[in-house]
């Protein structure tokens, strides 16, 4: 087997062998159990049709018309069955299908949202791009391709075989060179869809890179419509509408021409398969015709014989009537263990960022000799230590880029390319508030408390914490479900993210620019505000403006380094313990 080919089968099986060995497994398996006996039950009427056909035809070649009236009553209790069957067959795979969609989203959406993989996915690479597409549209073309192809191929071999042995049993010997070749017709059949196939595969061959393009070019399109949704305020203040029009219609473009590939590449394979499927209507009676004449069979013989052929010719030809749906499914295989294979690098990657420590009781949070590089290979940061007691403040400053709001992602466990040691309390509340608080669409209430769920303190409390932090006009709307990041004022938003510090009351606050965009007396306000209600919470902030080093204990800055890093840390304590403005 080529090496290609093989790799296909283990993805497949690696992609298919987690959900038949879970706890869903014997319920599925009954399922796709009475699924099988169905397909099988499907092929199994074909056949008692098939043998109808001879008897039913020479009922009419015969003028018989009791026989007729037989026949008639014996198709109309097969029809019942196959209808019954094939109904529910398709039903119970449908079940199948979204109990095994189901399970599948749920184990990518859970390993997708495992702490820190969705940021850290995207420094992964070419594959893993769109993990929304992977999780909606992939599982779920997947696991349809995956049951069709897998079921459509099972009653393709089974057709195949009981349609064979009655081509065989139907022809006559055809001689070539004065020898007598017995089982003409299913000769005939073979060659015929065997040449149909190959030709089929060597026409269709390049749909299989055409729509892995497809898809990702659409989802690119997609994503790109969406980002201009969401970005429509500051586009519209730029007067950036040409520009954004210019890029959806440049990405669009690539939807357009892949597209235009597949057409003609569509183009051909219908041709083809069109050609082809005409010419099997009427390619048996041309072959079983001199039997015919000759008087070898009767007309029932020719009937049979012809629905035979055509059961046996359609079974070979799955491969060709499945060849753009084989090409999909291996796209789909493909992108998902593309997918698989970058979580899995996730769960062991050397890039660990920093080591984690459990700091001893009342220790503090500690950084040791930390370094941050950039995913270039860069050194961001060298060398750094810092130390953060249990409600102490410090203040990090320096110049921008040079690489805070990284030191941040890297103690929240995000930022991989970090080396040296965390030492943090165990089991206490950590918060960062970064420029702009993210903002669920839920309601405000929800929105501020997240992501505790609101009930957990009750709106009385959410209120007072929104009321203090200069949003009172809000309170009233608190049960109202917005997109409050699209509503609320920049500034709005940086007070409800000190609302939600006060409100979730953590031991340990990492305010990233939290008050950037506010006027200098509400950033006192909200600063003397947090120091007020959170006396016991340790705050390191990243911060521009010097006024705000007055509700720190100490500043911490990035100093410019000598050799082989941009910076160091530079620990500077203030002259005295600041006392906490009023
Ligand atoms: N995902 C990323 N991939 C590559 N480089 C990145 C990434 N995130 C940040 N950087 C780079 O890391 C450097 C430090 O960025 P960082 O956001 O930490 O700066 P900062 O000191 O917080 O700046 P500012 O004060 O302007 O917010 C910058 O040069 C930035 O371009």
């Amino acid at each position: 087997m080529p090496a290609a080919k093989r790799r296909f089968l283990s993805d497949l099986w690696k992609l298919t062998k987690p959900y038949w060995k879970s706890e869903e497994r014997l319920k599925s398996g009954l399922l796709l159990a009475v699924i099988v006996g169905m397909s099988l039950g499907i092929v199994y009427l074909n056949v008692l049709f098939n043998e109808w056909n001879n008897l039913f035809y020479n009922s009419l070649q015969e003028k018989n018309i009791d026989a007729f009236f037989r026949l008639f009553g014996r198709f109309t209790i097969l029809a019942t069955m196959f209808i019954i069957v094939a109904v529910y067959q398709i039903y119970l795979r449908q079940m199948l299908q979204i109990r095994w969609r189901r399970w599948l989203t749920q184990r990518y959406t859970e390993r997708w949202l495992t702490p820190h993989n969705a940021y850290r996915l995207r420094f992964e690479g070419g594959l893993t791009d769109n993990p929304d597409q992977r999780i909606s549209e992939d599982i779920n073309g997947f696991v349809e391709q995956t049951l069709s192809l897998t079921l459509g191929f099972l009653e393709s071999v089974v057709s195949l075989v009981s349609f064979s042995v009655i081509l065989w049993n139907l022809s006559g010997d055809i001689h070539i060179l004065n020898l007598p070749i017995p089982g003409s017709m299913l000769w005939a059949a073979l060659v015929y869809a065997g040449v149909g196939s190959l030709l089929t595969h060597y026409i269709g061959r390049p749909l299989i890179r055409l729509n892995f393009f497809q898809q990702r070019y659409e989802a690119d399109f997609r994503f790109n419509l969406v980002r201009v949704r969401e970005n429509a305020e500051a586009i519209g203040l730029y007067g950036g509408e040409d520009q954004e029009g210019r890029g959806l219609v440049e990405r669009f473009s690539h939807v357009v021409a892949n597209w235009w590939g597949i057409m003609r590449r569509q183009k051909r394979l219908t041709w083809f398969s069109a050609g082809y499927s005409q010419a099997a209507i009427i390619f048996p009676f041309l072959v079983a015709a001199p039997r015919y004449f000759s008087g070898a069979i009767h007309l029932g013989g020719l009937m049979q014989t012809v629905s035979a052929f055509g059961h046996v010719q359609s079974a070979l030809s799955w491969f060709i009537d499945a060849y753009t749906r084989l090409a999909e499914w291996k796209a789909t295989v493909d992108r998902l263990t593309g997918f698989e294979a970058a979580l899995e690098d996730l769960d062991t990657h050397s890039e660990a960022g920093l080591t984690r420590q459990a700091a001893p009781a009342g220790a503090g949070m500690a950084l040791r000799d930390v370094s941050l590089r950039l995913p270039d290979g860069g050194t961001l940061l060298a060398g750094a230590s810092l130390t953060l007691p249990p409600g102490e403040r410090v203040m990090l400053a320096g110049p921008s880029g040079c690489g805070k709001s990284t030191l941040f992602r890297a103690i929240g466990g995000l930022w991989p390319y970090a080396a040296g040691e965390l030492a943090m309390p165990e089991h206490e509340r950590t918060l960062f508030l970064p420029q702009r608080p993210y903002l669920p669409i839920a309601s405000l209430a929800g929105a501020v408390a997240y992501p505790d769920p609101p009930e957990r303190y009750g709106t009385d409390k959410i209120a007072t914490a929104l009321a203090a932090c200069g949003l009172p006009h809000l309170v009233d709307r608190l049960g109202e479900e917005r997109h409050w990041s699209q509503e609320l004022s920049v500034g709005e938003q940086q007070r409800l993210g000190f609302a939600r510090a006060i409100l979730l009351h953590p031991r340990w606050l990492f305010c990233d620019e939290a008050t950037s965009a506010l006027d200098e007396a509400s950033e006192k306000t909200l600063y003397g505000l947090l120091v007020d209600r959170l006396p016991d919470t340790a705050i390191l902030s990243i911060a521009h403006r010097p006024a705000l080093a007055a509700f720190h204990h100490r500043v911490a800055r990035f100093v410019p380094a000598g050799e082989g890093a941009a910076w160091r840390l530079d620990e500077s304590p203030l002259a005295a313990p600041q006392p906490v403005p009023a």
